[in-house]
This record gives structure tokens, sequence and C-alpha cells, in this order.
């Protein structure tokens, strides 16, 4: 397999450019509101690349707000948002910081890729098509360079085998590892996922949160998660960020954030979810 067809750089080692411990993310002063309620209330926060960092907190504290944010779903009342040293809210122009524009944002929303609660596949593409199609029409891939970058993707998430299937075809776990095959064959700078086991029966859960498992332990792809699944965020993550009415509260390795928690919402956001 060429350099360029390898799904991922699996190697820490050899890690790109991108990974390389520098700021990835940035909030600067984000304040969103959506009517008189203020969810987001002058948020600054950083990702630094290659970092697995997740959001927790009750719900409406915002976690899933700050995704949208990111996927430029929804845009900030107030502030800045930077990807890769990119504005997303904004671009430069003669030196001045005006809106972003949509050719702007298309070209920052590039470096993110995101897995929703619902899966959101192509219902009448095949398990491939629906993997090689972002690549081919946004990043102009050839059909061929698409295949096997998706194939081997598909691999990744164990459904190499399922390439012709449809996805009405598929269990909701395996619809899940296709979307997560989808997003990576975009080679994101970050993943963002959000609630990504909600929508599953019980017993499909292990098997998406394993795949994940394996790419956040052998990939360099910076995480930003949202989950209730404490467990999966303690085995991922590099650092837990608190959420309590639009802000940071708390934040620190899991280690610390779960057995040691400072700050009493913490505490009992932890003993309602534990
Ligand atoms: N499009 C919208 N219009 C109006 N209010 C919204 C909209 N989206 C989110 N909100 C509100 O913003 C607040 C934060 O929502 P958000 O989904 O970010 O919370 P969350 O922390 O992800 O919660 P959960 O853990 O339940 O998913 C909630 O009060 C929600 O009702």
């Amino acid at each position: 397999m060429s350099a360029d067809s390898t799904p991922l750089n699996t190697s820490k080692e050899t890690a790109n450019p991108a990974a390389d411990g520098s700021e990835l993310i940035r909030f600067d002063k984000v304040t969103k509101r959506f009517g008189s309620n203020t969810v987001l209330d002058s948020l600054d926060f950083t990702v630094n690349s290659g970092k697995h960092v997740t959001l927790i907190g009750a719900s409406g504290s915002g976690k899933t707000t700050i995704l949208r944010l990111l996927m430029t779903l929804i845009k900030p009342e107030e502030g800045t948002i930077k990807v890769a040293g990119d504005y997303l809210t904004h671009e430069e122009r003669d030196g001045e910081l005006v809106p972003a524009g949509d050719r702007h944002v298309r070209e920052v929303r590039k470096k993110i890729g995101m897995v929703f609660q619902q899966f959101n596949l192509f219902p009448n593409m095949k398990v491939l098509r629906n993997v090689t199609e972002a690549p081919v029409h946004v990043l102009g891939l050839s059909p061929d360079e698409a295949e096997e970058r998706a194939r081997g993707l598909l691999d990744l998430v164990g459904l190499g085998d399922r390439c012709d299937a449809y996805p009405s075809q598929l269990s909701g776990g395996q619809q899940q590892r296709v979307a997560i095959a989808r997003a990576l064959a975009m080679r994101p700078q970050v993943l963002l996922l959000d609630e990504v086991t909600s929508a599953l029966d019980p017993e499909l859960v292990a098997g998406v949160l394993d795949v994940l498992r394996d790419i956040a332990h052998t990939t360099d792809i910076t995480m930003l998660c949202v989950t209730h699944e404490m467990n999966f965020a303690r085995d991922i993550s590099d650092d837990v960020l608190m959420f309590d009415a639009g802000h940071v509260i708390e934040s620190g390795p899991p280690e610390k954030i779960f057995s040691e928690p400072e700050h009493e919402r913490t505490r009992e956001f932890l003993s309602a979810v534990l």
C-alpha cells in the first residue's frame, strides 16, 4: 500500500505534522445564545493536536453545541473559533477580521470530521460508495484512490467484507462503524464524536466503542468527544473537560477528574452517572 493510500497514520513516531502537539482548536470568548438562553458564556478552551478530549456535563450544559459550532451548523453570537490556525468563524481580509464567507468555511471544515448519534448514511448507496463519495467529490480523489482508502478504513472498522451491502442490511452498530470510516476517509485533523452510541441497542454499543478505542490508541488523530459512556471516556481521554452553565468548571486527566474531582458540580454529576 502506498503512503498516500494508508488509511490513517498509525504510527505515533511518524506522526503527521498536524499531530505535533500544537494547538489545533481554540475557542476564544465564545458566546452562543438560543433566544434568551445563553448556552455558552464567553467560553475559552483549547485542544492540542493528537489529544483525545472528552466533554462531560449535565444534559443541556452545551456539549453538543460546541461540536455543532465546530461543524459550522450554527454560529456564535460572540467570540472566535480557530481550527489549525485558521479562523472558522471569520477570515482575514486586508489585515482585518471579517465574518467568514462560504468558501473559507468549506476549506476550514475539511479539517473536521464528525460522527453523529444518527448515522446518516446514504440509504441508496452501498457501504463502499458511502465512504468514497465525499473523498471523490469534495477532495477530488480519483475513484481508485478513494476506493483503496475506503477499503482500508472499512477493514479498520471490521467491515471489509460488507462493502457491497446497503446500509439497511447492516445492524445499527455496523452502520455507525461505516459512519466512522466515512468520517475518517476525509482525513480530518480532528474527529468529533457526538454520543455515537446513544441511538444503538445496548448489545451493539461495545463493538462501536471498541473500534473507537482502537482508533484512539493506534492513530494520531485528534478527538473531541461527547459521551455518557464514562468508562470509554476514561479509557481514551487525555483530558476531560467538565461543563456547567456555559463554562469549563474543571479539567484534567481522566484519572484525576473521575477519582478526585475538585468541584462540587463535578462530584454531583459523576455520582449520578457512574
Ligand atoms: N437549535 C436550538 N434551538 C434552541 N435551543 C437549543 C438549540 N440547540 C440547543 N439548544 C439548547 O441549548 C442547550 C444546550 O444544548 P446541548 O445539546 O448543547 O446540550 P448537551 O450538553 O449536549 O446536552 P445532552 O447531554 O442532553 O446532549 C439546551 O438548553 C438546549 O435546549
